[in-house]
């Protein structure tokens, strides 16, 4: 039988990992542009925002294998050719790293919920699986840089979300523990990587999660906005 999901004032944490895209922030028309703009110069027709929405939440390398494969789930698709993969990256990124932040906005709920775990002594950090180098430019043009004391991108150790060490490598930068950190997200990467890291979880409504709802994947608390949390 699944434990009672707890409510966050039991959870209230001294580290909270945040997930980034689809949590924090609503970076998808700026993922979609960039989606799009690769498809397009590789002479596909683009997939539009509803589609990349659904694409987002394990890393750039996987959303670029989605696009090209027009599958979440791209591993049951024909082999994709790495030459044309390998190729179609090279040109999200350019694409992204001009267009990263400009057309991507703070979800409501967000800043306050901040605001309210700083208050309570809680540390923050950003674990992510966009690449590294993509995620302080976007936190810095949010305005939201200065609330988290550390971040893990995708790309920033050997694995990423679901594995546990992401989140369990930013709670010892910022001297948590189990018992009291808290991983924060909206997608069935961060539900399953918080069990992996036997970190209590919280999942948004509003972010991506593959298309699918968040209710049923055993996270501690599922809110509709962070200030839910407050
Ligand atoms: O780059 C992605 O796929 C999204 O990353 P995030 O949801 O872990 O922030
Ligand atoms: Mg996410």
């Amino acid at each position: 039988m699944d434990e009672p999901r707890r409510n966050f004032t039991s959870l209230w944490p001294g580290v909270a990992l945040f997930d980034l895209d689809g949590t924090l922030v609503d970076s998808a028309p700026d993922l979609a542009a960039a989606v799009d703009q690769m498809l397009e110069s590789l002479g596909r027709p683009p997939a539009g925002p509803d589609r990349v929405r659904q694409w987002v939440g394990n890393g750039a390398q996987v959303l670029v294998r989605r696009a090209l494969t027009g599958q979440v789930e791209w591993e049951s698709a024909a082999p994709l050719d790495e030459v044309l993969f390998n190729d179609a990256s090279s040109r999200f990124y350019q694409s992204y790293e001009s267009l990263n932040g400009s057309h991507s906005t703070v979800f409501d709920g967000v800043e306050a919920c901040l605001q309210r775990l700083f208050e309570n002594g809680c540390r923050m950090a950003v674990v992510t699986n966009k690449p590294e180098r993509f995620v302080r430019p976007l936190l810095e043009s949010m305005g939201l840089e200065h609330w988290f004391e550390t971040i893990v991108g995708g790309d920033t150790l050997p694995v990423k979300k679901p594995d546990a060490e992401p989140l369990l490598t930013a709670m010892q930068k910022l001297d948590g523990n189990p018992g009291t950190t808290v991983m924060i997200g909206d997608s069935a990467a961060d539900a399953t990587a918080a069990r992996n890291a036997g970190l209590p979880s919280v999942l948004v409504r509003y972010g991506y999660n593959y298309g699918s709802s968040v209710d049923e994947l055993g996270a501690d608390v599922v809110v509709d906005s962070l200030t839910e949390l407050l």
